[in-house]
């Protein structure tokens, strides 16, 4: 289902995955076309980086297919990863580094020039409200300041997709608002939009689809009208809920609460 009749540019077939003698995916199948937003989503420890992984090539030891842009990444031609950015939560930024020397080395990653990647990263950073902090150490930047400079480095080299863990993370609500539209006004484009996020509500409002995923298989995909559609919930959060077979939510605060009331058994 690419959802507009062009071909897939993600195609997962059947693919499951171990670690240790544990499956975390347990036969994945899905279609993602261009110009779709795809909110992916599930519980922690469902498997979502899991998949997100795959996909970059950046974990192994799976069976079933994985197909990005029709070619089979098991291929070994690490072409298509020019065409892909990733975006992740918590990056592995490197904390000496200056803001401009991050972008130009993940630039060079992409196969952008030092010129390229300096000129775009300084706009792009600009319009985020970062003009002042280019050419600072990382290790002295606050959350969102962190987030959009992942943001950046993700999207430097427009990739046709684009995975994201929790993209609005840490960001303002003035940024969350330019965030959503560029990725809108990319989708629009035909830039295909993958991203995990535990913000429902956020997922709700973004996502063309909206894929769960609970131990490890898919258990609902569809638009958000769709998923509404078939369950008794009204809200993103209802629906995760009943879908993931969760209704213990009071009982666990109660008793927490509980806990922290009864004071340090000796
Ligand atoms: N390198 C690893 N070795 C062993 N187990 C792993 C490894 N990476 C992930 N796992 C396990 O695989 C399961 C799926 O992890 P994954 O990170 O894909 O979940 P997730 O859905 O992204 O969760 P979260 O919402 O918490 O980010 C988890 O139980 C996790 O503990």
């Amino acid at each position: 289902m690419s959802g507009d009749g062009r071909e897939p540019v993600i195609r997962l077939s059947d693919v499951w995955m171990k670690y240790g003698d544990r499956y975390v995916l347990r036969g994945i199948n899905l279609e993602v076309g261009p110009g779709q937003i795809v909110g992916y989503i599930g519980p922690n420890g469902a498997g979502k980086s899991t998949t997100v992984k795959l996909m970059l090539g950046l974990v192994q030891g799976y069976s079933g297919r994985i197909e990005i842009f029709g070619r089979d990444i098991a291929d070994g031609d690490p072409a298509y990863k020019r065409r892909i950015g990733y975006v992740p939560e918590i990056a592995e930024l490197y904390e000496s580094l200056t803001a401009r020397e991050y972008l130009v080395f993940i630039g060079g990653l992409y196969g952008l020039s030092r010129e390229e990647a300096e000129d775009r990263g300084r706009r792009l950073l600009k319009l985020l409200g970062l003009e002042g902090a280019f050419q600072s150490v990382i290790g002295s930047f606050s959350k969102g300041m962190r987030q959009k400079v992942l943001l950046v480095s993700g999207m430097l080299h427009d990739p046709d997709i684009l995975f994201l863990d929790e993209p609005l993370s840490g960001l303002d609500a003035n940024s969350v608002m330019v965030v959503k539209e560029i990725l809108a006004g990319l989708a629009a484009e035909g830039k295909t939009i993958f991203y995990s996020s535990h913000i429902m509500d956020v997922v709700e409002k973004i996502s063309s689809r909206i894929v769960l995923i609970a131990e490890g298989g898919i258990v609902a995909d569809g638009t958000f009208e769709e998923l509404q559609a078939r369950s008794a919930q009204g809200s993103l959060e209802g629906i995760f809920n009943q879908l993931t077979g969760f209704d213990r939510h009071r009982e666990i605060a109660s008793e927490f609460i509980s806990v922290l009331r009864e004071g340090a058994r000796t």
